[in-house]
């Protein structure tokens, strides 16, 4: 039996306090295996967001249970979620590039903290150039456009390997051609790293790139 990547069950979430909390997650359960791609779609404040920033570790989990790669996520401490995250590459629209840094720099910094890829400053290159940066590997931030930027930011998430991505419309800001090429090395590192992707989207041009489709609605999954 294969062991899944995240596992999680009866997990709610709510935002505010007292007498404007409101409730945005109710009771998901679910469980992703690795070297998958989940598409995550449904309409605009259904939760889709928060339920990939719960699994993430970004945020405490408040109700339920989730595991990531056989470690509890609930009742653990902002640090011990730090050092789960390690895990996951995130690639989310406030893409927090260092601005002091090159795009080359900024891959490094993720690398840093995976000692046991070799010849960091090699994969670094390689991946820029695979998504067509070639010409901005020595650029920092803001001398890039939006689309390029975002390609450094997927470049970062992509370099130390993760066995999990958690990608929210990570196409959006991009052309066609690029927005292919990125799925095509999500679905490389799926396949070959053994990776499990989950990707939010309403890009129509890449929706039947998934193994499967989570559809929420109203804070909860639809029954597939
Ligand atoms: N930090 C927050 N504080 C209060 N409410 C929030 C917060 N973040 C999200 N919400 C609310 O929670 C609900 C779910 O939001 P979420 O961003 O998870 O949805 P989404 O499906 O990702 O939406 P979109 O497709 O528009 O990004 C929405 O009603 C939103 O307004």
């Amino acid at each position: 039996m294969t062991h899944p990547v995240i596992e999680f069950s009866g997990l709610s979430h709510s935002y505010g306090s007292k007498a404007l909390r409101r409730q945005v997650l109710f009771d998901l359960s679910g469980r992703f295996d690795p070297g998958e791609i989940v598409i995550v779609k449904g309409p605009s404040g259904s939760g889709k967001t928060t339920f990939l920033t719960l699994i993430g570790g970004l945020r405490a989990t408040q109700e339920g249970q989730i595991s990531v790669l056989g470690q509890r996520l609930d009742g653990t401490s902002a640090q011990q979620r730090l050092q789960i995250r390690r895990h996951i590459g995130f690639i989310f629209q406030m893409h927090n590039l260092i601005g002091a840094l090159t795009a080359t720099q900024n891959l490094l910094m993720a690398l840093r903290l995976h000692p046991e890829i070799p010849a960091p400053a090699k994969a670094a290159r390689d991946l820029l150039e695979q998504v067509g940066l070639s010409h901005a590997l020595d650029k920092y931030p803001r001398e890039m456009s939006g689309g390029e930027r975002q390609r450094v930011a997927i470049a970062r998430a992509l370099v130390t390997r993760p066995k999990i991505v958690l990608a929210d419309e990570p196409t959006a800001s991009l052309d066609g051609k690029t927005g292919k090429m990125v799925v095509e090395l999500l679905r490389d590192l799926a396949s070959q790293n053994g990776s499990a992707v989950l990707m939010v989207t309403h890009d129509a041009r890449i929706l039947d790139t998934g193994d499967r489709v989570l559809e929420m609605e109203d804070g909860r999954i639809r029954a597939a």
